[in-house]
């Protein structure tokens, strides 16, 4: 009966989400740097956090590994509160940040047996496969290590300690191409068996790359959070070439058509921002208007960017 109830007790606990965020916000000096944020992460996915500077990306990442207290709103890791059970939350977290200080006497090596005691789930074997799939000199001691060495040292003890949420704060920081596309795969092969990932980059190819789901912060609030095959299949640029230019009257039908949220017009051409079905909003325009040609151009990472940025998402 005990054994029956423990079991199901701890099925529960992997229903339990890699990563639930409720209404996280942290204030310094009476200025919100993250403000009632709310963010749940799927297993097996990446979560890739876009923003400006200065954004709250990383105080987002510290505050979750408890190294930062919110003003109010709570977190949880695989059900475990990360504020009131830290030390079961942050053993199936890891976090890859430049900000995390390196023993700088002390060899890779070193680093890894220094881990050995202090993680609980610490694999040496898996520290050094990933050392040396990301080539760092072992026995080299961390002040002698370049950058993108030391964050690949982070990286190697970050999958040392076998985390099953990985936090990465623009971690291919001063990685070489091979390395960072070394690094990339590592990503992929974690979140393939299972792994989540929570990453911040300003890199776009990364996000093209790894990202399941996209989330755009500023000044500490998400303006977007949606799934990466969303936004490619739900979002479309329209370029018309018409006839002739169009009157304010055809213009102003363009506008209210399904689906558009902003228009651009020059002349005879005209550009379209269509959220949602773009089919057969394009075969309304060809049969309505005397349309020359017309191209859909899929969605793209910067565009949506900006426009989050400019408020018109
Ligand atoms: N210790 C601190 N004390 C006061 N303000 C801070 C502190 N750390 C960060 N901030 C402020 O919090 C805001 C968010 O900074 P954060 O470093 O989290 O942004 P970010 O999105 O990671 O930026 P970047 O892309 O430059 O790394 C900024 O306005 C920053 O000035």
């Amino acid at each position: 009966m005990t054994h029956a109830y423990l079991s199901s007790a701890a099925l529960q606990a992997e229903h339990h989400l890699p990563l639930s965020i409720q209404g996280l916000t942290v204030q310094e000096r009476k200025h919100n740097i993250l403000e009632d944020l709310w963010l749940d992460l799927q297993p097996g996915q990446t979560t890739v956090l876009l923003g400006p500077n200065g954004a709250g990306k990383s105080t987002l990442m510290h505050t979750l590994m408890g190294l930062i207290q919110p003003t109010t709103g709570t977190a949880q890791v695989f059900g475990h509160d990360v504020f009131t059970d830290g030390v079961q939350a942050r053993a199936r977290t890891a976090l890859v940040s430049d900000s995390i200080g390196l023993l700088e006497s002390f060899t890779v090596l070193e680093h890894f047996e220094y881990g050995q005691d202090l993680q609980p789930n610490w694999n040496q074997g898996r520290a050094l496969e990933v050392a040396k799939h990301l080539q760092i000199p072992l026995n080299q001691q961390a002040r002698k290590l370049s950058k993108g060495q030391k964050m690949a040292l982070r990286t190697a003890y970050a999958f040392g300690s076998q985390p099953e949420l990985l936090l990465l704060d623009e971690p291919t920081n001063g990685l070489d191409p091979e390395n960072r596309s070394r690094f990339l795969s590592l990503m992929v092969d974690f979140v393939a068996t299972g792994g989540t990932v929570l990453m911040s980059t300003h890199v776009l190819s990364e996000i093209e790359t790894l990202a399941d789901r996209l989330v755009i912060m500023k000044r500490g609030t998400l303006l977007l959070n949606a799934e990466m095959e969303d936004l490619r299949q739900h979002r479309n640029l329209v370029h018309v070439n018409f006839e002739q230019e169009l009157n304010d009257h055809q213009l102003a039908r363009l506008r209210n058509l399904p689906g558009v949220y902003k228009l651009g017009a020059r002349g005879r051409s005209l550009t379209l921002h269509v959220r949602g079905e773009v089919a057969l909003l394009a075969q309304m325009i060809e049969q309505e208007f005397p349309v020359l040609n017309l191209h859909i151009q899929p969605f793209m990472l910067e565009q949506i960017y900006t426009e989050a940025m400019g408020g018109q998402l």
